[in-house]
């Protein structure tokens, strides 16, 4: 079993370094498709007994199978959908590290809007190539790791909460928003984070050629994987961290 204390500031920041892989590769598997909009058509599908696109259909069978077989039963994970079908499996006996009250915080809304208007467009080709399934299970994949590396802003805060309570607890009783993003804001690591991800962009997704010639040519632009982290990830990730401290005390 994983002891409430085993996450740590440093542990919690490895993880995230590994989850920058996860998130790469997986826009990397994105980039394959062209935007393939009919997926996300309410009307193209026409699944019967349900209404929505087609994206929308995986998004709630796969999170379902993925409920049923115990995958929210870790609090790293957090589904988009809120009807799900309980766990039918025994599972593992996760630590309980966040704090009950603050551990609900929920931006699923905003990260799928984000992901659909601001992420898809910035590395997508246009065009229609018929494969919806592929298209839709793969941008499930990146909202899936996204998601994780944004909700892991809580177990961020909580790791800085314990760390240096003191200094918290009054900002958290007066509401100072502004004044809890300052101190759980560490700028040195955002730099190093933006400087890491555009070089595992180069690293992960470079056209492998014999011909040493052709250099330079990425499957996903690794400006738009800096930019990604830059503008929506880890904004979002200092506002779960935010949200989450200003219940701290509830
Ligand atoms: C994750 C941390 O907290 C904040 C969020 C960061 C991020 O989203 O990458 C980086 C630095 C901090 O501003 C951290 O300090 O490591």
């Amino acid at each position: 079993m994983v002891k409430a204390d085993e996450y740590t500031l440093e542990s919690v920041r490895e993880s995230l370094i590994r989850q920058e892989d996860t998130i790469i590769f997986s826009l990397i598997e994105r980039a394959r498709f062209p935007l393939n909009s009919p997926t996300y058509e309410r009307n193209y599908s026409s699944i019967p007994n349900f209404s929505g696109s087609l994206f929308d259909f995986i998004l709630h069978q796969t999170e379902d199978i993925q409920a049923k077989t115990g995958r929210y039963m870790n609090p790293e994970e957090n589904p988009y959908e809120e009807k799900l079908s309980p766990s039918i499996v025994s599972h593992y006996n996760f630590s309980q590290f966040l704090y009950p009250a603050a551990a609900s915080i929920n931006i699923n809304k905003k990260i799928r809007k984000v992901y659909f208007n601001n992420i898809l467009p910035l590395f997508i080709a246009f065009g229609n190539d018929g494969n919806y399934a592929q298209t839709a299970a793969n941008d499930l994949s990146i909202l899936q790791a996204i998601s994780k590396r944004i909700y892991y802003g809580k177990f961020v805060a909580e790791t800085k909460f314990r760390k240096s309570q003191c200094e918290y607890e009054p900002l958290i009783r007066a509401k100072d928003r502004k004044a809890l993003m300052n101190l759980l804001v560490d700028k040195r690591v955002e730099e190093i984070v933006l400087k890491r991800v555009e070089k595992k962009a180069m690293v992960f997704g470079e056209e492998v050629s014999i011909d040493s010639k052709i250099k330079g040519k990425y499957k996903v632009d690794p400006s738009i994987v800096y930019n990604l982290y830059n503008k929506w990830i880890i904004p979002m990730t200092k506002d779960i961290e935010v949200e989450y401290i200003l219940r701290r005390l509830d």
